[in-house]
């Protein structure tokens, strides 16, 4: 820490925001292979969140790996400095009141943990997007799967990059064994209450 930066006690506080939105702000932490469904249902999620009107944001590789992190490779070392952004952007989205979802393979745990530790206890849902690789690699929905058998991407997650699959989610969805419908409302209900304002 440098001792010559001393940050500013602002008037207006995370808790005051979330007196005005009337819900808490924390990180959905969505976590899989790819194809194994993150995006898919951190888009659903956030619908539903909508429409009962909550403040929400997705980040993700469209938003992420194209501009604040489009220096980044999938080399092990870059991946962890993404997840290490992004948990840093995350953090500061909670600050401003926001429900964040993100979905980002973040194969390692040593770096979802960190992310953990940026925030308050109870700030950082894991859920662990659980699908088996061979189906994931059926549905190949961007076709990166073919490519990467066929060597034309290197360290690609599950073929030649490792994925460490958490030991204790707060949440896991087997998205190879129950329907998109019945994995957002399983979703829903688990996170309404991490909704509730807390006495702050
Ligand atoms: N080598 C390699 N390995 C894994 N994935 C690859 C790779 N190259 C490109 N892609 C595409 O990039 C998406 C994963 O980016 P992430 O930022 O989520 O990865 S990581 O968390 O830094 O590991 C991932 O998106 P999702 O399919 O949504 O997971 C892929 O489409
Ligand atoms: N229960 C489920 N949950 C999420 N996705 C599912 C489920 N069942 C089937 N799918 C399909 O799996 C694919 C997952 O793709 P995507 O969301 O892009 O994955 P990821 O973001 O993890 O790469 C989508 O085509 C989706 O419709």
């Amino acid at each position: 820490m440098n001792p010559n930066i001393i940050p500013h006690q602002h008037a207006i506080q995370k808790a005051d925001r979330h007196r005005l939105a009337e819900h808490r702000s924390f990180i959905l932490w969505f976590t899989g292979l790819s194809g194994s469904g993150k995006s898919t249902l951190a888009n659903r999620l956030e619908q539903k969140l909508y429409k009962d009107g909550c403040r929400t944001y997705i980040l993700d590789g469209d938003n992420i790996r194209t501009g604040l992190c489009k220096d980044l490779t999938f080399s092990e070392e870059d991946r962890k400095e993404n997840i290490r952004r992004i948990g840093e952007v995350a953090k500061l989205m909670v600050d401003a009141g926001v429900i964040v979802l993100s979905a980002f393979i973040s194969p390692f745990r040593e770096d979802r943990q960190l992310v953990r530790d940026l925030v308050n206890k109870g700030e950082f849902v894991e859920i662990f997007v659980n699908c088996p690789l061979e189906v994931c690699e059926q549905r190949d929905v961007k076709g990166l799967y073919q490519k990467a058998r066929r060597g034309e991407i290197r360290n690609f997650t599950g073929i030649d990059s490792p994925f460490e699959p958490p030991l204790s989610p707060d949440i896991e969805i087997r998205s190879n064994e129950q329907s998109l419908d019945d994995s957002v409302d399983q979703l829903y209900r688990a996170i309404l209450p991490f909704l509730k304002p807390s006495a702050e």
